[in-house]
């Protein structure tokens, strides 16, 4: 573990407390909730489709607060005030922008294709399986699970530092119990607890930085004001000037560090999204005509997380690295103390001694065991589908598998924390491994996408595609790494230079080779034939009360009816058409806006943010977080009003299915 040298602001039993008390109050609450499930509603989470799919019947509300949640990782907090620490202001917008929530917006592209071509399926490997056969579907489930690995064990990695950074607690204790708790109330719930977690989670974390933003921007007494924060980073950048920024400034989008960054991010991100079953399990999980909305949603909420937060945090940390009050003054951080993403730890005590150690440690929390909830489900469903019920027992019973699920989900509990301990102990930071995860994975990107949408890339278009873009990823890295910095260490391997060679050289060589190879000897691939994949599970679930349906539960019917048009849809695909085009469009300009017309011309003018601008920039961040807390916590209660009101009325005449 990377060494903070700094005393701890909170004592060692307030991080056991937050560990171990909050799991264990959200057990109990998930354990309450399913009680409820499966007494008001059709949906049982005893059966295997619901446990592993949500019985494909989920909102765009609640889809886009999973999407959000899914995707805000320990390190999207901490690494986004890392590059605001180093770069200034562009930190926070590539990593955003640039580096994440586009993938979010390509993926609902995925989402309704997912919906047309294989309506049926619990796992994108299942599509794989169904279209190319066993070894194609043995090397996708490497790269699945592979990507799970290092996104989980990376989750714990940074949270576990700033537990121990602000508590004291033993890193390797953090790193066992903080997912204890999420496996306990996973098993108990199922996807839909995940996405119930998903949703409290959330708003947790957007009221969290809304507190830190209005301290920092309104009455904090060490900054208090945009103006104040605008003067204070200019002296900042006087004072440790950014290599490669306009006039060393933090207050630029002009920075080489900043773009070098959010390019290895595009590359990264798209790993980390299109190869996590977690992304698919929401589209699989959403209903058909509403994937498209509860994406794009998602990653517009998403944005406003990373960059409320490290516009406030990471700048606040720069801000006040002079400042007596600094855990590190006189010094700056040290690289190691910025690699292991202190900087927004460092902030918030600094801003408000205990409470924003407090407030911190809560949000990290939040972060860490949402975003878990949503890996071990999806590695659960992948061991489950396509490893136990494809290889080991293809007619395993829906009780055999739902076992499985469970054991699985305690498995890869074990497994992302033992990796975690394992980063520790050989001196791995969260920062080299955001970094380097994309190039090990990015190869398999376009591969695993074409599989779903071109039906003429080849099964040896995808295996050379994949197993290519992981041979350039890894030469290009080492050999970049090597030629550059004369040698190959854990500094020169997490360089920016050769983590964004490895990571171009993954995503477009597999890019490259697939569409090249498909396109010498094209395939022409029927989507009738993944359509029928698990043809005969039933679209609409049976109502566990089989009796007519005038004595059906309120709730059931409500469940029912939308099933029935569910079905409707699912039945005939090219209904969804329009969805698809929607998709395509939307995803390509909010890309192009956020990739290229908000920042490009900033960029090349080397524009330095005004006193007005900034304040300017203050505005649109509150503005955004405010509108994410609305989607994410308004839509998800106002979409299911109707189910809300049946259900009241059922427990208040003591109605139940038991
Ligand atoms: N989830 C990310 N890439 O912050």
């Amino acid at each position: 573990m990377a060494s903070t040298d700094i005393a701890p602001v909170l004592p060692e039993g307030v991080g056991y407390g937050v560990v171990v008390g909050i799991g264990f109050f959200f057990t109990i609450l998930m354990g309450f909730i399913s009680w409820g499930q499966n007494t008001y509603t059709k949906y049982s989470t005893k059966t295997s489709e619901e446990f592993n799919t949500a019985s494909r019947s989920v909102k765009p509300g609640l889809i886009a607060c999973g999407v959000v949640s899914a995707w805000t990782w320990a390190a999207t907090l901490l690494q986004s005030s890392t590059v605001a620490y180093e770069y200034g202001i562009s930190g926070p917008f590539w990593v955003n922008a640039a580096g994440a929530t586009v993938q979010i917006f390509m993926f609902s592209v995925l989402a309704v294709k997912v919906k047309q071509n294989a309506p049926m399926c619990h796992t994108f490997l299942e599509i794989v399986y169904r279209r190319y056969g066993a070894a194609t579907h043995i090397i996708f489930i490497c790269f699945a699970l592979t990507t799970n690995i290092l996104v989980a064990s990376q989750l714990l990695l940074g949270g576990s530092a700033v537990v121990t950074a602000l508590t004291g607690m033993n890193v390797y204790a953090a790193v066992f119990l903080i997912p204890t708790g999420v496996c306990a109330y996973v098993v108990l719930g199922g996807l839909r607890a995940t996405f119930l977690c998903d949703y409290s989670h959330t708003i947790i974390v957007m009221i969290v930085i809304l507190y830190f933003m209005f301290d920092v921007y309104t009455r904090n007494e060490l900054i208090g004001s945009p103006t104040r924060m605008h003067e204070l980073l200019a002296r900042a950048s006087e004072l440790r000037p950014v290599a490669g920024n306009t006039n060393g400034s933090y207050l630029t989008l002009k920075s080489n560090g900043g773009l070098i960054f959010g390019v290895i991010q595009i590359c990264s991100g798209m790993g980390t999204v299109f190869l996590d079953q977690g992304y698919w399990q929401r589209a699989i999980a959403s209903r058909p005509r509403t994937a498209v909305r509860g994406y794009i949603l998602g990653g517009f909420s998403w944005f406003a997380i990373p960059f409320g937060f490290a516009s406030t945090l990471g700048l606040a940390a720069v801000a006040l690295t002079d400042n007596p009050a600094y855990p590190t003054y006189p010094n700056p951080m040290t690289s190691t103390q910025v690699s292991s993403g202190l900087s927004a730890a460092f902030g918030a005590a600094t801003l408000l001694g205990k409470n924003g150690a407090v407030a911190l440690l809560i949000t990290l929390f939040m972060a860490v065991t949402s975003s878990s909830s949503a890996q071990l489900i999806a590695v659960s469903s992948v061991l489950t589908f396509d490893v136990y019920k494809t290889y080991i027992k293809p007619e395993a019973t829906p009780e055999q598998l739902i076992f499985v699920s469970h054991i699985m989900i305690c498995a890869f509990g074990v497994v992302m924390a033992t990796f975690a301990c394992i980063w520790n102990a050989i001196g791995i930071s969260l920062g080299w491994l955001f970094l380097v995860m994309g190039l090990i994975i990015g190869g398999a990107v376009f591969p695993a996408a074409f599989t779903l949408c071109w039906r003429k890339q080849s099964r040896i278009a995808a295996i050379l595609g994949c197993l290519g873009g992981l041979a350039a990823g890894l030469t290009a890295w080492l050999i970049e790494a090597k030629v550059y910095y004369g040698e190959l260490t854990v500094a020169s391997t997490g360089s920016s230079y050769a983590t964004l060679a490895g990571n171009m050289a993954g995503v477009l060589t597999g890019l490259i080779i697939s569409v090249t190879v498909s396109m010498i000897k094209p395939d022409n691939f029927d989507w009738a034939i993944t359509r029928s994949i698990n043809a005969t599970i039933d679209a609409v679930p049976t109502p566990p009360m089989t009796s007519n349906a005038s004595e059906r539960l309120p709730t059931v019917q409500l469940e029912d009816a939308e099933a029935l048009e569910d079905e409707l849809i699912i039945r005939h695909p090219e209904r969804l058409n329009g969805d698809f085009k929607l998709a395509l469009i939307l995803s390509t300009v909010l890309t192009f806006i956020m990739v290229f017309l908000v920042p490009m011309p900033m960029f090349f003018t080397q524009y330095l943010f005004s006193d007005g601008f900034f304040k300017g920039w203050v505005v649109i961040s509150f503005i955004w977080v405010f509108f994410a807390l609305g989607a994410c916590g308004l839509l998800p209660v106002w979409e299911t009003r109707e189910f809300w009101k049946a259900l009241f009325k059922e427990v208040f005449s003591k109605k139940g299915k038991a």
